[in-house]
């Protein structure tokens, strides 16, 4: 086959190594010819003020989706992270690949960990998520906002304006910059976000043919957990930015779940995350969905609807 191929990407130095790591899978093993095309998203233009508050996430892909709805680009390599729990009508993810290390890292040029970090010492991170495990571990920490792509962040630590931030194990690791972590997070203390360190791919769901050739792109185990991850989500209301957490991984043919939802109120009186495990044997699709939506129930029981409403 000698197929002719666009990825639109972001242009984030991230962003253009996930591009370029399906680009090399898509020449290796289809033999196609691959491109990539550049974008600016609205998300990039406004990523130094509050993300949140202007519409979330889903910012970050809407301008490769038009490219892909015009016909401009075949296929959009998102971080799964970022890509939201309900997509556009007429677009599809056709295939989620194997996940880097899905934790999130301690990052610090003076102290090893949360545990050695001083009394009241500045921490660095825009995520809800993070914040709310963060205040539950360590009251005492002053926990800042902290914006921009990860050499960005990583400056802002370097010029002192922080003591340690919070970022993702998988983008450091993809961008040789895992010398920068001083420790990573128990996966229980600090509950990744949905999607962490998995990609996805996105087409538009009536280009048949990519779809088939792309699902033999699919890791199975990580396709799977995010299933699972998302739909926790998508059945608590499926905003992106809630202080949410849901986490799976395999023990044989047993699929495992972390979840936890935060209060997203000031400093002091936050009520503590709310947390639920379950496990059960996963075999398809629909199982570990199924699985994702009762841990959302279990977080139901016990008021995380009573906490969505303090969020917004
Ligand atoms: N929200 C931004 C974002 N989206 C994906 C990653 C890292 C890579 C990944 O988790 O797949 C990051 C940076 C971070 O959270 O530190």
């Amino acid at each position: 086959m000698n197929e002719s191929l666009i990825i639109a990407t972001r242009e984030s130095r991230l962003a253009l190594w996930q591009a370029e790591h399906v680009r090399a899978l898509l020449q290796q093993r289809l033999g196609a010819t691959v491109t990539l095309l550049g974008m600016t998203t609205r998300g990039d233009q406004i990523l130094d003020r509050t993300l949140s508050k202007v519409g979330g996430k889903g910012l970050f892909v809407k301008e490769l989706e038009t490219a892909l709805e015009e016909g401009r680009a075949h296929l959009a390599v998102h971080s799964l992270k970022d890509v939201p729990m309900v997509l556009p009508e007429g677009f599809a993810l056709a295939a989620i690949l194997e996940r880097e290390d899905p934790r999130d890292a301690f990052i610090s040029n003076r102290f090893d960990n949360l545990d050695a970090l001083p009394q009241g010492a500045r921490v660095g991170t825009s995520s809800l998520r993070r914040v709310v495990q963060l205040r539950a571990l360590r009251p005492d920490l002053r926990i800042e906002p902290l914006r921009g792509n990860l050499d960005t962040r990583l400056r802002k630590l370097d010029e002192g304006q922080f003591d340690a931030i919070v970022l993702a194990a998988a983008g450091l690791k993809r961008l040789e910059l895992a010398h920068r972590i001083r420790s990573v997070f128990d996966e229980k203390q600090m509950i990744p976000a949905a999607g962490q360190g998995a990609l996805g791919i996105e087409v538009r769901s009536d280009n048949a043919a990519l779809i088939q050739q792309l699902a033999g792109f699919i890791d199975r185990p990580t396709w799977l957990a995010t299933i699972a991850e998302r739909a926790v989500s998508r059945a608590l209301g499926g905003s992106c930015s809630m202080p949410l957490a849901a986490h799976a991984t395999w023990t044989g043919g047993e699929m495992h779940i972390d979840v936890l939802i935060g209060e997203d109120v000031a400093d002091g009186t936050a009520r503590a995350p709310l947390r639920a495990q379950l496990q059960s044997p996963v075999a398809d699709a629909a199982q570990a969905e199924a699985l994702g939506a009762q841990a959302a129930q279990a977080l139901q029981q016990q008021g995380a609807a009573d906490y969505l409403k303090a969020t917004h």
